[in-house]
């Protein structure tokens, strides 16, 4: 376990490239320069790298841990809000899939805390629905892992629950201290400030916090909430989660984008029409509704991983995959958007489907959970523009719904008409580029090309890269798991900024605003349907063409007969 941990720094040690801050790289000799000062690019750990440390002292760094290897723990991971439902089917599942593949560094802990009084024999109890573990190969690795597993039932306010919480880290001895906040924000402020207050990690140990959305409601709460965070913790020690940074197809926009010649130069207003990024559920909200209500789709989803998606395919090209630099990009084009006009936004709410079965057949507002005649959005529609040099003019249309015909997450590049066709009227369809992120990670280019043989006119076919049938057998991480590894190795690339969050609810605040005040009723669709016609018409007029022409023949099946010579 120990020797792929060190494989997996080794191995991210290697891409530079990727910028990665790494928080601990055993052995440092090999790529230390004496005398000379850690640059960007030879990074240590994110804490040294902030201080510009010398080499130096990094080894020291290094000797003296290595020395120490054999006492206490290296690292603590707590849970806070051990006892819930994101903790039970995420967190627990996460770090074991880590303990389980040897990711995590050697000598981790891990400590629930919740109100809840529970034994770990509990907490595996609920979790294990969840971490699908191989019954007869990981049975001993599983009893290993909840062997490093404690758990301290304590309150949220009081101090001196999180002194006893502090002295059961403290019993792992001198250790990095993780603390994971899978709990309602109602508690994040009496929590974060006691472990302020009693449980920080001492000497040159480091502390990092992971924030769960939703990171406040509305511009003025989400600036409050960050507030607060900025004056107990350095920006370097919040981790803000996101986790569709952490899906395979939105970290590999970067290099689709930055790795391939044959995008930058088309990748703007010349040729591009109009984006869309859709997020699509095939259910509602499963008797969630309460907390659902409070937000409704576009806190939910379209404030944040949409946003987040945008800002990926929008942004210039960064000076250098360091994570500052990207989030410098990121923010720079969350300033050039303005919020979006009243005219260009679609609300809808899912009502039951009387053909349907089970859930299909119950509208938003027969969840008993619901408010009577509430009028929050399950599904919107909104196009928004990039007022800059490249984007001037072009709609970035985001859309997402509960409730819908499928589970699809994906962007679709649509491009310009080509200029002075010479093909017959209507032929020639639009190119496309659609990146799909979930479900079976797909990139395709849809284009055309002369229909085989004899015949000389053309058809709509594809570049296609699917993931299933280009990389198989190839695992692929969840999220969750290579978001959490980044914060133990104290990569901030896939994280949220603070500064990125203002900028994201100042630009959807007037519109949820203006929600809350007015109650616009939002328009009917039904359960498992494509959401509102009103949203299509929208994107037609926001210059998205869909023709319903193209088909697409699974590339497992051949079109072309094999002759028989
Ligand atoms: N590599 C692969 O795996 C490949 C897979 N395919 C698959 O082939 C299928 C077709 O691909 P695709 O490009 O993308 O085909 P289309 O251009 O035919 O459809 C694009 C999307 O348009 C949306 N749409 C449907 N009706 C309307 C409407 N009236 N107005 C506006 N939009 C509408 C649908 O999504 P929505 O309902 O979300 O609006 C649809 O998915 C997909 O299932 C795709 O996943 C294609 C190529 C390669
Ligand atoms: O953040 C959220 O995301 C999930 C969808 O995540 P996915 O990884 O399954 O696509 C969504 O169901 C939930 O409402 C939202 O809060």
């Amino acid at each position: 376990m120990f020797k792929k941990y060190n494989e997996l720094v080794e191995a991210k040690r290697g891409q530079v490239h990727l910028g990665l801050q790494l928080g601990r790289r055993p052995p440092y000799e090999q790529v230390s320069y004496p005398g000379q000062t850690i640059s960007q690019t030879e990074m240590a750990s994110s804490d040294l790298y902030m201080k510009n440390v010398s080499v130096e002292e990094v080894l020291a760094k290094i000797r003296d841990e290595v020395e120490h290897e054999g006492h206490g723990a290296s690292h603590v991971f707590v849970i806070l809000g051990a006892s819930g439902d994101l903790a039970k089917k995420k967190i627990y599942p996460t770090l074991w899939w880590l303990f389980r593949d040897g990711l995590l560094p050697p000598k981790t802990y891990f400590i629930g805390y919740a109100r809840t009084k529970l034994t770990i024999e509990d907490v595996q109890k609920n979790c294990l629905p969840y971490m699908k573990v191989a019954k007869e190969d990981e049975a001993g690795k599983l009893k290993e892992f909840f062997k490093l597993n404690d758990y301290v039932a304590g309150s949220y306010d009081q101090t001196q629950d999180f002194v006893k919480l502090n002295k059961a880290i403290e019993a792992k001895g001198s250790s990095n201290r993780l603390f994971y906040m899978a709990l309602p924000p109602s508690v994040f402020e009496p929590v974060t400030l006691n472990i302020k207050a009693v449980c920080m990690s001492k000497g040159d140990k480091w502390t990092r916090i992971v924030v769960e959305k939703p990171f406040g409601k509305d511009l003025e709460s989400s600036n409050r909430l960050s507030s607060h965070l900025s004056a107990l913790f350095k920006e370097e020690e919040l981790y803000r989660i996101d986790h569709y940074l952490g899906k395979e197809m939105v970290q590999n926009l970067m290099v689709l984008r930055f790795g391939n010649r044959i995008f930058s130069p088309i990748w703007n207003r010349d040729n591009i029409a109009s984006i869309v990024i859709s997020f699509k559920e095939p259910f509602g909200t499963q008797g969630r509704g309460g907390y659902f209500d409070e937000f409704g789709i576009l806190r939910d989803v379209m404030q944040n991983h949409l946003l987040q998606i945008l800002t990926l395919v929008a942004m210039e090209k960064p000076p250098s995959t360091h994570a500052e630099d990207i989030r410098n990009e990121k923010v720079k084009v969350l300033k050039s958007i303005p919020p979006p006009d009243l005219k260009n936004v679609v609300l809808g709410q899912y009502i039951g489907d009387p053909k349907g079965s089970g859930e299909a057949q119950l509208g938003y507002l027969d969840d008993p959970t619901v408010p009577k005649g509430s009028v929050t959005p399950t599904f919107a529609t909104v196009a928004l523009f990039v007022k800059n040099e490249r984007w001037d003019g072009v709609p970035f249309i985001l859309r997402c719904g509960k409730a819908l015909n499928e589970r699809k997450a994906e962007v679709r590049v649509q491009f310009k008409d080509v200029a002075g066709d010479i093909f017959p009227k209507g032929e020639v369809k639009r190119n496309e580029l659609v990146i799909r992120v979930q479900p079976s990670e797909a990139i395709y280019m849809k284009m055309m090309a002369k229909t085989p043989g004899m015949s000389i006119s053309c058809e709509e076919s594809e570049l296609d890269l699917t993931y299933g049938s280009r990389y198989r057998g190839v695992n692929m991480p969840d999220a969750y798991e290579r978001l959490i590894l980044d914060v133990f190795m104290g990569s901030q690339i896939h994280f949220v900024r603070s500064d990125e969050l203002f900028e994201a609810w100042r630009i959807f605040t007037p519109l949820l605003h203006y929600i809350e005040e007015h109650k616009p009723k939002p328009i009917d669709y039904v359960y498992g349907s494509r959401g509102p016609m009103e949203s299509d018409e929208l994107m037609i007029k926001n210059d998205f063409r869909y023709t319903g022409s193209y088909k697409w023949r699974s590339n497992s099946i051949s079109p072309f007969p094999t002759k028989q010579i």
